[in-house]
């Protein structure tokens, strides 16, 4: 099974990507959605201990977290430490039920991926990718989202143009949907001809 990270800096197109691969039927796991998944159940007890001004009803409240991180940026270490193993033993169970499923290609779409080492996890590395200002554009027209947050987060990725000297594809996303669905498609099938099964 051909595993592909996909990758690409907040608003890039990830998910809308993302969505295409499982278009296809292929297995896709979204890291973010894992995380935010965790914040219901597994990490609540970990995460209250170490900041229990961010507990709300029980669940990890992400705007409070957000706000309590735009003030003590240094606190982003110490909760990557204990979401991202959490994270990290869901892909092992994703990846294990794909190949289960007899997927010949999964997808892991991990926002963090060079800045975690997770390209040695995978076999292939796909960047989502579109010109900055639109990049902007679309990520401050999100509810509860400012520049000052746009900017912390964006100060702790991997800049866009070093990702995209490391990815081994590059999805454009900035020609509409039906453009980074054949970019899409064209990974798959170039994909699907290396393997060494021929797909
Ligand atoms: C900062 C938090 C509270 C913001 O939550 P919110 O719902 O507003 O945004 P969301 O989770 O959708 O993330 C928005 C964008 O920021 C990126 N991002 C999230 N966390 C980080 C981080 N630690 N470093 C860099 N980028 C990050 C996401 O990948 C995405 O591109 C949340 O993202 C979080 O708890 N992050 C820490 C866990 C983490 O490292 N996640 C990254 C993927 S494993
Ligand atoms: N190929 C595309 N054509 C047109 N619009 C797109 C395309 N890809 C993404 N978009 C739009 O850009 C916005 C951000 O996309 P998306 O949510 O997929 O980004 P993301 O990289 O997953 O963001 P984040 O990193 O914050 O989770 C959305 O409004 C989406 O509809």
């Amino acid at each position: 099974m051909i595993i592909v990270g996909l990758t690409g800096s907040i608003g890039m197109g990830k998910s809308t990507t993302a969505a295409l691969f499982a278009e296809q039927g292929i297995p896709v796991s979204d890291s973010d959605r894992v995380v935010h998944d965790l914040y219901r159940g597994e990490a609540v007890p970990l995460i209250a201990a170490a900041f229990p001004d961010v507990i709300e009803g029980g669940v990890i409240d992400r705007n409070k977290l957000s706000e309590n991180l735009a003030k003590n940026p240094a606190n982003f270490k110490t909760l990557e430490g204990i979401v991202h193993p959490l994270v990290r033993s869901r892909e092992r169970a994703f990846l294990d039920g794909a190949r289960d499923s007899g997927a010949d290609i999964a997808v892991l779409d991990i926002p963090l991926l060079f800045e975690t080492g997770a390209q040695d996890r995978v076999d292939v590395v796909v960047v989502v990718s579109c010109d900055p200002e639109l990049q902007k554009e679309r990520v401050l027209k999100r509810p509860g989202m400012t520049e000052e947050k746009f900017d912390l987060i964006l100060s702790r990725q991997v800049p866009d143009k070093e990702k995209r000297a490391r990815a081994d594809f590059v999805v454009d996303t900035g020609h509409g949907i039906e453009s980074a669905r054949s970019q899409v498609d064209e990974i798959i099938s170039i994909l699907r001809r290396q393997s060494p099964t021929g797909g």
